[in-house]
């Protein structure tokens, strides 16, 4: 809807461009959000940038973000189409990138299926067996995090995806990393210059080498999609009932009329969009309780006081209601360093006129994670990590998705964010219940202390790799996490 006519309203506020290139010069390519959130400061929480012809609109206050992106929806949720990541590399066909339409209507409906808060309780045992096996391999090698915590969000998408495990030493996983690595920088505004500069698409191929490459990763991918699909099918022909994400897909097809290649991607690109977020999100976990001891040391102390857990049981989801801090520690984790800072561009279809202020259609809105979440007025001394904060609203029932911005807003929520916000819970607090996480030491033996700011600037953020040192608490703890993870084998199926 429009609210005035352009001719009564004034432009958005914002740095002056250059008058060819606008303001692509000035925006840095790393941590954006942090220039976004400078700019906010300058010239107020909405402000308007151009780069190279591109309308940005940066959010960087959260009742914005919630005005445009919820109230307004029905204009703010499309996706700029991206030449190289979506029409070349993903046949336009992932659903992150998808416009605002049938296709995604479509798409998003299937993921609702599967992942909706009715269903995501059916998962809780398919959860604990998976973070059974993060456990252990923390455990056996402690100095391999990262990757850990990549296999066990990867795993967890991917057994409900097509209902086998992945395995440690599997090609899958290899295959999966590799994609994702790609992805993440794919989509990254400014990483191929076809992006900014469409015409450079109209170039015959021998010209546009990046074509080429894009096209390579498409056949990658969609080789793994369509072969994993295809062992599903197999399993369902020989009268295999187990439920899987693809086999329900595969069995509604006649009525969701998805061609072959969209019931791949719906599929595969589940995991793509669900590991680095999850897995990232643990790696700032270690960076929290290294940084803020005493928050490990009280989610330690409730664990331990809660009558049934001790060295010998550890927690599971059914515990969740009776842990408040342990889920207060998830939500601030999801706030103090958001997997997504920058947010995930959505793109306006009209014209329209907010606070007086023309937005042009076709717009890339901008919604600001970082700087919502690090609001003073919101959330006092936003840059300490706090679980304290978010402890007067926890009451029993309590959503791990509410109260941060997290997941994006409206239309484009993000559809695994249940599914997701447990997997985190349940392995954060798993590890809290095993370990103790202190920082690690230099070649002196001196203790080296991580720096949040030393993080990587994708559409994605994470804690570039630091040291730390990860401890089971005792030997009975060891030997629980050992016999967690004997059991879980003998309940997966591979
Ligand atoms: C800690 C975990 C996660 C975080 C922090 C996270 C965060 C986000 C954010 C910020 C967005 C963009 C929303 C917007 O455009 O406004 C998003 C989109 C998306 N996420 Fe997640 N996510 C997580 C886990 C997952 C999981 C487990 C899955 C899949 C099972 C998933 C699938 C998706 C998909 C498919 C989209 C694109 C939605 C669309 O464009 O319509 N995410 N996520």
């Amino acid at each position: 809807m429009i609210h005035s006519t352009p001719g009564t309203s004034s432009p958005l506020p914002g740095p002056t461009p250059h008058p060819i290139v606008g303001h692509l010069l000035q925006v840095p390519k790393k941590h954006v959000w942090k220039y976004f959130e400078s700019l906010g400061q300058h010239y107020g929480p909405v402000v308007g940038l151009s780069l190279a012809g591109d309308n940005l609109v940066i959010l960087n206050d959260a009742e914005d973000a919630e005005e445009l992106l919820n109230r307004r929806s029905h204009n703010y949720s499309s996706r700029k189409q991206l030449v190289y990541a979506g029409k070349y590399q993903s046949h336009g066909k992932r659903l992150v990138l998808l416009p605002y339409g049938p296709q995604l209507k479509q798409h998003r409906a299937a993921f609702h299926q599967m992942l909706q808060p009715k269903v995501v309780g059916s998962y809780e045992s398919m959860q604990e067996e998976e973070s059974a096996k993060y456990l252990y391999n923390m455990l056996v090698k402690p100095g391999e995090a990262d990757l850990h915590s990549k296999r066990y969000a990867a795993a967890t998408v991917f057994r409900l995806s097509y209902g086998k495990s992945l395995s440690d030493d599997d090609e899958d996983l290899k295959t999966v990393l590799i994609i994702l690595d790609g992805f993440i920088r794919d989509c990254y505004p400014g990483s191929h210059l076809v992006d900014t500069f469409p015409i450079l698409d109209s170039l015959p191929d021998f010209l546009a080498p990046w074509r080429i490459s894009a096209r390579r990763k498409h056949d990658y991918e969609i080789q793994l999609y369509g072969r994993l699909l295809d062992e599903v099918k197999v399993r369902l022909a020989s009268g295999d009932d187990s439920d899987c994400f693809a086999a329900r897909l595969l069995q509604a097809n006649e009525k969701n009329i998805l061609d072959a290649e969209s019931l791949a991607y719906v599929v595969g690109s589940a995991f793509v969009a669900g590991t680095d977020t999850t897995a990232g999100t643990f790696m700032w976990f270690l960076m929290a309780v290294i940084l803020y001891p005493e928050t490990l040391r009280k989610a330690q102390a409730e664990i331990d006081g809660l009558p049934g857990l001790g060295p010998s049981r550890a927690p599971d989801l059914s515990h969740m209601n009776s842990l408040p801090y342990c889920v207060a520690l998830t939500k601030e984790l999801f706030r103090w360093m958001p997997a997504a800072p920058g947010g995930f561009p959505h793109l306006s279809d009209a014209d329209d006129v907010y606070k007086g202020y023309f937005i042009k259609g076709k717009s890339m809105v901008i919604p600001n994670i970082w700087a919502m979440q690090h609001n003073e007025r919101l959330f006092p001394e936003p840059l300490s990590f706090n679980p304290d904060r978010f402890m007067q609203d926890i009451d029993g029932r309590d959503d791990l998705t509410q109260g941060h911005y997290g997941f994006g807003f409206g239309r484009r929520v993000c559809p695994g964010r249940y599914l997701g916000a447990r997997t985190v819970w349940i392995g954060i607090t798993r590890l809290i219940w095993g370990f103790n996480i202190c920082p690690g030491v230099d070649s002196d033996g001196r203790l080296v202390v991580p720096v949040p700011d030393n993080c990587t600037s994708g559409i994605t953020s994470k804690p570039l790799p630091f040291s730390y040192s990860l401890v089971p608490r005792s030997d009975v703890h060891a030997e629980t996490i050992r016999c967690l993870y004997v059991s879980s084998l003998g309940r997966t199926k591979s």
